[in-house]
């Protein structure tokens, strides 16, 4: 099994933070995620210069689009984003557009799952419309009251969609392995490597325990 790949969430609203945890975490992770309110704060010149610094990082911008779904995304795949985020509870219209915004830009869709009441049928949708990758997402209010991605993980793997699973929702060492193991091929970390004592430390740490799983 090939390991999962690593995706940085950068959650900070401050570009030198950003920066500069991104430049710590450079050597041990695969995708930087510029997180939504990072985006938000900070818009589309921030995938400029992070292209820019990392040409051959992959970079996903966590839009989490909810309506206009091609006339938001454009800008940001034109910006050099590989893979822009939209909402499973947009609607398939929505979807279908940042589909076709991507498909302009020769990059990737990935469909989140936040608060999705019937997950299953929000993937099956998404993969017949085109989407690369669905995310199984327990978002930081839905962690705060003690939720976890792991049974969701479980569910979408065994329906053996043609699209790669993106898993996110407070993963930290202890959990990497388990979700590897479950299905994931990319793990979203935020936190346990931004909020621990040595960022690059807690990065490494990640990459080799998905590595060996
Ligand atoms: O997507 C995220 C969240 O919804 C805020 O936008 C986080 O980046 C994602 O949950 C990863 O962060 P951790 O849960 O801290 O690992």
């Amino acid at each position: 099994m090939a390991r999962p790949l690593i995706q940085l969430a950068l959650d900070s609203l401050d570009v030198a933070q950003t920066l500069k945890l991104a430049s710590l975490a450079a050597p041990y992770v695969d995708i930087f995620e510029i997180g939504t309110p990072c985006i938000k704060h900070n818009g589309v010149s921030l995938v400029k210069e992070l292209r820019k610094l990392y040409p051959n990082k992959l970079i996903l911008v966590d839009l989490k689009t909810m309506d206009a779904g091609e006339y938001e995304a454009t800008p940001f795949y034109a910006a050099g984003a590989d893979i822009c985020t939209v909402l499973g509870v947009s609607g398939l219209a929505t979807i279908a557009g940042v589909i076709k915004a991507a498909n302009a830009h020769g990059a990737e869709v990935q469909v989140d799952l936040i608060n999705v009441p019937d997950k299953a049928a929000c993937a099956r949708e998404s993969a017949k419309l085109g989407a690369q990758i669905i995310g199984v997402h327990t978002g930081l209010d839905a962690q705060a009251a003690g939720q976890t991605p792991f049974a969701d993980l479980q569910a979408v793997a065994k329906l053996g969609l043609p699209m790669r699973i993106s898993v996110a929702g407070g993963i930290k060492q202890s959990t990497v392995q388990q979700v590897a193991q479950a299905g994931a091929n990319i793990v979203v970390v935020g936190a346990a490597i931004y909020g621990a004592p040595s960022p690059a430390d807690a990065a490494r740490e990640i990459c080799e325990l998905a590595s060996a799983a």
